[in-house]
């Protein structure tokens, strides 16, 4: 279970917080998704709980597992995949998920049992000797999974893991995640799919101005907010329609 209680960031030299006083509580096992306009906080919040960004104040536990006093065991109870590839465009597939699996501690058959073993549920297997800089970006987006789940762990963290991906590419993202929640992975994901968000998350919130204006299953929202027929309708009733840009 995540046990979020008011975790707030500011970032230096910024007039407004970017996460604030936020309180969350994930179940283990649930599909969470953090959805939310753009600027709303989202992947502030997710690097904070996957130790990319130190929090401004309050405190998150994992596992009973405290942020402060049990990062290293909480570390390897968990995954990230950031935006961002985190690749070496020059080293092959195998060479980067072999590099990634061992700064998990993982090592010899074990490893190299992993990593053929994603390579080839994510139709990877015949590019594992293929340099990641000949790779198309669903392949890229597929490799970046692999390489952060490599160590099995209990609670994944994914910063818009279909975006820019053709349809098929996502599709096998997508049956990807709901095996390993079914293995016991708990997933928090950030997300502007919202269609995809209602059909495979347990609960979702809405994030805007880093704070949670709504949570829930997707299905008691979308009936409590008057005419919405989706999650759409919900979010943009309660997020409004004027865009988010600024510098
Ligand atoms: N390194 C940074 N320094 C200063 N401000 C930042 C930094 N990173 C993000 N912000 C600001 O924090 C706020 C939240 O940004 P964040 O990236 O968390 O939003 P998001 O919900 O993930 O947006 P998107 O959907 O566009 O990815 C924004 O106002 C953004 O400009």
């Amino acid at each position: 279970m995540i046990q979020i209680q008011q975790l707030s960031k500011k970032y230096k030299g910024a007039e407004n917080y970017s996460v604030q006083n936020l309180d969350l509580v994930v179940e283990d096992q649930e599909i969470f998704g953090l959805l939310g306009p753009n600027g709303a906080g989202k992947t502030t919040l997710i690097s904070m709980l996957s130790f990319l960004l130190k929090p401004t104040s309050g405190s998150f536990t994992i596992n009973n597992l405290s942020f402060k006093e049990n990062k290293k065991e909480l570390k390897q109870l968990i995954g990230i995949v950031p935006q961002e590839y985190a690749l070496y465009p020059t080293l092959t597939a195998y060479e980067n998920l072999y590099y990634f699996g061992s700064m998990y501690g993982l090592k010899g058959k074990v490893l190299k049992d992993s990593i053929h073993s994603h390579l080839e549920t994510l139709g990877l297997s015949r590019f594992a000797d293929k340099k990641i800089d000949t790779f198309s970006g669903g392949m890229k987006r597929r490799i970046n999974l692999i390489a952060s789940i490599l160590h099995n762990p209990k609670v994944l963290f994914l910063d818009e893991p279909t975006v820019g991906v053709d349809v098929q590419s996502k599709n096998v993202i997508i049956d990807h995640l709901k095996q390993l929640n079914a293995n016991g992975t708990t997933i928090i994901y950030t997300s502007h799919h919202l269609n995809e968000a209602e059909n495979l998350c347990t609960r979702v919130a809405i994030i805007d101005q880093g704070t949670i204006i709504t949570k829930g299953v997707p299905s008691d929202l979308i009936a409590a907010q008057e005419n919405a027929r989706n999650l759409e309708d919900v979010f943009l009733a309660l997020t409004g329609k004027a865009l988010r840009d600024h510098a």
